[in-house]
């Protein structure tokens, strides 16, 4: 810099022989330098403005197709990035769409986000006195020992400089060993505020995520909330993510909200103390500090980027890349075997590159907002600070004096005075400096706790809103914004402010001379509020085995997702027997079955525990016997009970099957809602185990396009897909099927 400065005086020199003063010289300089940097700010922004219209024009001439035409100028990279800010455009689009639909309001410091937390406070902290309080009792007086022993180190501090300014060497010994000896506890309180608020955090955190468990798992609401509302898209990212990030910043808050206050309460009367002290007006410097401090916070509160939505939107997207992560995951073999690579990766990219826009877009914001700050806190603050610690020295009554008695230089006893009052005002000096310097780290604190207010609020918008969901949906409240409201739907679905009500009824019997299943006048509506099937009145006793046949998307497996109470019932009534203890009413066993995390016993049993297995009075032997019924002593043989693997990958597709019609041998339900779970088996295997079920007594409800499978049937339910339906009795043609077709 000095160089360049010094290169510049000789030019100017050299350009004041030729008439140009030094002056003007700088004026040219500054303005050459003021116009390089305009050109510098401006020419990216017309760039912009120039692309971005070149950009629309494009997709103009292509009458609005989603793929935007390819400039054949264009090089490959170009082409690729606009194709992805399409994509993207397309993906904001949707999401912006959604949030309309939802009509929520957005996060900020409101009246919303004090009730959704104060909401969420009463989870974390249910009572007066439990685990949390104690907790927060022993932080809050961690924190006030912290602020007394701030202050007495900046006493100290202070005394520390006086009997140096003295050359008191005894008692400077003296107190720098009491420095040191306070320093133990200064820093062990330091270290154990820290240790308190994570455990606090922890504590908080455990309190909601058990909460939101036990709502996650009430009234099937893991599947609710993924398949019949669309408000929440990733319930996983909120059930961990965010649970974790908000109780973390409410715990954080706390700290860093009641510290700065004690500080500024203490050290504010420890300050005026001192100004007493030096018998100076009291008043003046809190006041001039308070209006400065109001003024600088007012402003920065006004500029402040909304960094609530900021947050909550970066969250959003977080979560959609993970999302696809784990798509990619669950479906890898599938995948590979299409060779969908480039697509998922497609993908990928774009959900990565919407979650770099926004962080980039936070950064830009965070850039200039904390420059303002830093110019306030750091300069203005500092600036205001050495006004009042000076005002006292100023217009303190005992410091004129003095100093006009050293100034005039006296006698030998009025130099000692002199210079007693000289380390007297550097102590205060000193340890007002200190005070000053804590104050303004306190008043920093709560500034920048603002933007943490703010960024709570997004986190407590998305812990909150799920939480709301949750309820709503275990309630049979559900909102999709794919659902509309038309004329043909009237008659069968009512609707109120906008969501379909399920006025339909389950009625459970507990008779036990009748244990049949009947649906009068129920219609099969899918989660879109699409009526597959208007009306469907049938009645199952015990022992009638129903074949269920139709084309795809006709309501098959609808219809069992009504019976199991997946699906709300939109009108009629659904009477079935009441589950008794160890005899389910129901089991369903799907096409593509679920292997939980265990051992094969465990396999076996599911949903049932080993505890439920034990008081059942089932044994190991009764299970080989039921792996025998399937076909799979072999698999028995090979591992113990108790050996734990991951039976998703290890079992073939017809072994998986197999073991879930295992499930439904242990189980022994009344009826079986068998939805193609057999699709992978061998014929023979197949038949053999349609045969130990009925002789079990369990009734059949197959879905089913094999004809091998209909002798072991009495009746058949018929859909048309056009919303017709037929429930008869088969004849003995029917039940013969597979030899006509032989
Ligand atoms: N979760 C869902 N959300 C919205 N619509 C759905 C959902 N599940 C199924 N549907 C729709 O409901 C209709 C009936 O589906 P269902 O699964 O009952 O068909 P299906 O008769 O079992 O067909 P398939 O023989 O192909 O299994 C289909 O049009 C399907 O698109």
């Amino acid at each position: 810099m000095a160089v360049l400065s010094k290169y510049i005086d000789r030019i100017a020199e050299k350009y004041e022989q030729t008439g140009l003063t030094k002056h003007a010289f700088s004026y040219a300089l500054v303005g050459t330098a003021l116009l390089a940097l305009t050109i510098k700010v401006t020419v990216p922004y017309v760039k912009n403005l120039q692309e971005g219209s070149a950009k629309k024009s494009k997709t103009k001439v292509n009458n609005g197709a989603l793929t935007p035409l390819v400039a054949s100028s264009d090089s490959d990279g170009t082409d690729e990035d606009f194709k992805l800010a399409e994509a993207e455009k397309l993906l904001v689009a949707q999401q912006l769409k959604k949030k309309n639909n939802k009509n929520l309001l957005e996060p900020g410091l409101n009246k919303e986000f004090l009730n959704q937390l104060s909401r969420l406070v009463k989870i974390m902290i249910p009572q007066a006195l439990c685990y949390e309080t104690g907790l927060l009792s022993v932080h809050t007086l961690c924190l006030i020992s912290r602020t007394f022993l701030s202050i007495y180190v900046a006493a100290l501090e202070g005394a520390i400089v006086k009997f140096i300014v003295r050359k008191d060497v005894k008692q400077f010994a003296l107190v720098l060993l009491k420095w040191f000896g306070i320093a133990i506890p200064a820093t062990f309180i330091n270290s154990m505020i820290r240790f308190l608020e994570s455990k606090l955090a922890l504590a908080f955190r455990t309190r909601l995520v058990r909460h939101s468990y036990r709502l996650y798992f009430k009234n099937q609401n893991y599947y609710r909330v993924s398949n019949l509302d669309g408000r929440i898209e990733n319930a996983d990212h909120r059930l961990t993510e965010d649970i974790s990030v908000f109780a973390s910043s409410v715990a954080h808050l706390y700290s860093s909200l009641t510290k700065p206050c004690f500080d500024l309460m203490l050290i504010g009367l420890a300050l005026m103390r001192s100004s007493q002290k030096m018998k100076a007006n009291m008043l003046l410097g809190p006041a001039l500090s308070v209006s400065v401090i109001s003024l600088t916070a007012h402003i920065l509160r006004i500029v402040s980027p909304k960094f609530g939505q900021l947050v909550s939107e970066e969250a959003n997207r977080y979560g959609y890349l993970r999302h696809i992560h784990s798509r990619i995951i669950t479906n890898a073999e599938e995948i590979a075997f299409y060779g969908g690579h480039k697509v998922e990766m497609q993908q990928l990219r774009q959900a990565y590159n919407r979650l770099v826009n926004q962080m980039n877009n936070i950064f830009t914001q965070k850039l200039w907002f904390v420059m303002l700050e830093q110019f306030f806190m750091k300069y203005v603050w500092s600036g205001t600070g050495m006004v009042m610690v000076s005002l006292p020295i100023l217009t303190g009554g005992g410091a004129s004096g003095s100093s006009s008695a050293d100034g005039n230089g006296n006698e030998d006893g009025q130099g000692n005075d002199s210079s007693s009052s000289v380390s007297e005002r550097t102590q205060y000096l000193t340890t007002a400096r200190n005070l000053l310097i804590s104050a303004a780290d306190a008043i920093e604190r709560l500034m920048s706790s603002y933007k943490e207010i703010v960024a709570l609020a997004g986190y407590t918008y998305r812990v909150a809103g799920m939480l709301e969901v949750f309820e709503e949906t275990a309630q049979g409240i559900y909102s999709k914004a794919t659902v509309a409201e038309n004329d043909e739907m009237n008659g069968i679905i009512e609707f109120r402010d906008g969501k379909p009500i399920a006025k339909g009824r389950i009625i459970y019997t507990d008779d036990a001379g009748n244990m049949s299943i009947s649906l009068r006048a129920v219609p099969v509506v899918t989660p879109n509020c699409d009526i597959v099937v208007p009306s469907l009145t049938l009645c199952i006793e015990p022992g009638v085995h129903v074949l269920i046949t139709g084309p795809n998307g006709c309501g098959k497996s609808s219809l069992f997702r009504i019976l199991s109470g997946l699906w709300p019932i939109y009108a009629g009534e659904l009477h079935i027997p009441r589950p008794v203890e160890d005899k389910p009413c129901m089991f369903y066993i799907p096409q593509r079955p679920y292997m939980s995390i265990g051992s094969l016993c465990d396999q076996i049993i599911y949903p049932d525990t080993r505890e439920d297995m034990k008081r059942k009075g089932i044994t190991d032997d009764e299970l080989r016997n039921i792996l025998k019924m399937v076909s799979l002593e072999h698999i028995g043989q090979r591992d113990s009970f108790d050996v734990v693997r991951d039976w998703k990958d290890i079992l073939s597709g017809g072994e998986k099957q197999r073991m879930a019609v295992a499930r439904l041998f242990y189980h022994k339900p009344r009826y079986a809602l068998l939805d193609e779970c057999t699709s992978a088996v061998s014929i023979d295997v197949e038949s053999s185990i349609y045969e130990v079920a009925k002789s079990m007594g369990i009734t059949l409800l197959t879905i089913t396009h094999r004809p091998t499978l209909w002798k072991f049937h009495t009746h058949i339910l018929e859909f048309d897909g056009q919303g017709s339906w037929r429930f008869r009795k088969m004849d003995a043609n029917e039940q013969q099927k597979e030899k006509f077709l032989h």
